[in-house]
């Protein structure tokens, strides 16, 4: 099927449909844009990015750019199952299906490589519950707040923790090196993260990236200070499956030796950072998860921006909250 006739089997003449359609083709575009942004940010340790394939054989930054595009249909969905629905089981199970579909679409663009495995998971989780959200307040007039940026953001998160929390009773036993690595080392992952509302993002890297721009830094150097202060802290199954315990706790020394030299921005710590990228790169390890939790950051950013202009026009008002 293609992308046209994917959408336009989606487009439904109802009201509710039309307002379902414009959030969700709206945050289809931020959440490729965030995986893009994600992928161009340079220089990320082991990572892909513009400069190299970090400790990556098999992806590059187009196979990256040609993998978020290809999953812009997939958010698309997950947006519009969400909308005027209840954070439950069977929003849980729906979500899961067409995941499961974007994650065998993304494995046909890239001919098998997991580009983003667990970027599908948490921005599918974070677009899922921000539509129901928005559907919420659409409707009910429920956000009195003047800080709206604060309350969308751990409200979209409150949500997705709930769906997650969801079993999904169709789940494949994967297998998954994630699995493998909570049995061995007894931490949680990526199911974790989401379960608990998304942590690493809500308190660590949205108010790093927050706290540098008050600070007037760069946003490319407010980005990488972002990703330092969740590597600093996340239990990366990635990092754990490839290099064990002893390469994450390294790993997590690196970051915060970087933040605290004054990070990225800083003469030190920039070279810090090459020299953290070189060290990984050595080593093979590769820090997917939080890769996929800086995206997580980008997009909730930009939803909340998005958010806050609406609330100046159409459909918020930004000290009621409610439809103008
Ligand atoms: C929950 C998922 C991520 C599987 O998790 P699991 O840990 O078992 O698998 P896997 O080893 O493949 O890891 C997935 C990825 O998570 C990321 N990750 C690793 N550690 C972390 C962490 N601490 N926090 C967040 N993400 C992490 C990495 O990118 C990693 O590659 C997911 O792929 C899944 O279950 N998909 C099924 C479809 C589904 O339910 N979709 C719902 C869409 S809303
Ligand atoms: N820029 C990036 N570079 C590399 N990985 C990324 C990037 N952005 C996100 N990721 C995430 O990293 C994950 C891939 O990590 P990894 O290569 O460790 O997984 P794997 O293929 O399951 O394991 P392995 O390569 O060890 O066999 C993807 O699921 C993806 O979500």
């Amino acid at each position: 099927m293609s992308t046209v006739d994917s959408y336009s089997s989606l487009l439904t003449p109802s009201y509710q449909k039309v307002e379902a359609d414009h959030y969700a083709l709206w945050l289809g575009e931020l959440a490729v844009t965030a995986l893009k942004d994600e992928a161009s940010l340079t220089p990320k340790p082991g990572l892909v990015d513009l400069d190299h394939n970090g400790s990556h054989q098999d992806m590059n930054i187009q196979l990256m750019y040609d993998s978020a595009e290809s999953l812009h249909v997939t958010f698309v969905q997950m947006a519009q199952a969400s909308y005027g629905r209840c954070a439950d089981q069977s929003l849980r199970e729906q979500l899961a299906l067409i995941g499961r579909q974007g994650e065998q679409h993304m494995l046909e663009v890239t001919k098998g490589v997991n580009t983003h495995r667990g970027a599908i998971w948490a921005l599918g989780l974070i677009t899922g519950a921000t539509s129901l959200w928005l559907a919420q307040a659409h409707h009910q007039s429920t956000i009195v707040s003047t800080s709206l940026e604060t309350i969308a953001a751990v409200k979209i998160t409150e949500i997705a923790a709930t769906i997650a929390r969801y079993t999904d009773r169709y789940a494949p036993n994967s297998g998954s090196h994630g699995t493998h690595v909570k049995r061995h080392y007894g931490t949680g992952g990526a199911r974790d993260e989401a379960e608990r509302g998304f942590p690493h993002v809500i308190d660590i890297g949205l108010p790093a990236l927050q706290q540098a721009r008050h600070q007037g830094i760069d946003e490319c150097y407010a980005r990488l200070d972002s990703l330092l202060a969740i590597m600093a802290v996340l239990p990366d199954t990635c990092i754990l499956y490839r290099g064990g315990k002893q390469a994450l706790v390294q790993t997590q020394e690196r970051a915060s030796a970087i933040l605290a030299q004054g990070g990225t921005s800083t003469d030190k710590g920039w070279q810090a950072l090459l020299a953290f990228d070189q060290w990984m790169v050595r080593h093979h390890f590769s820090p997917g998860g939080n890769a996929d939790l800086l995206a997580a950051t980008l997009y909730i950013d930009s939803i909340i921006t998005g958010i806050t202009h609406m609330s100046y026009t159409e459909p918020f008002s930004k000290t009621t909250g409610g439809r103008m």
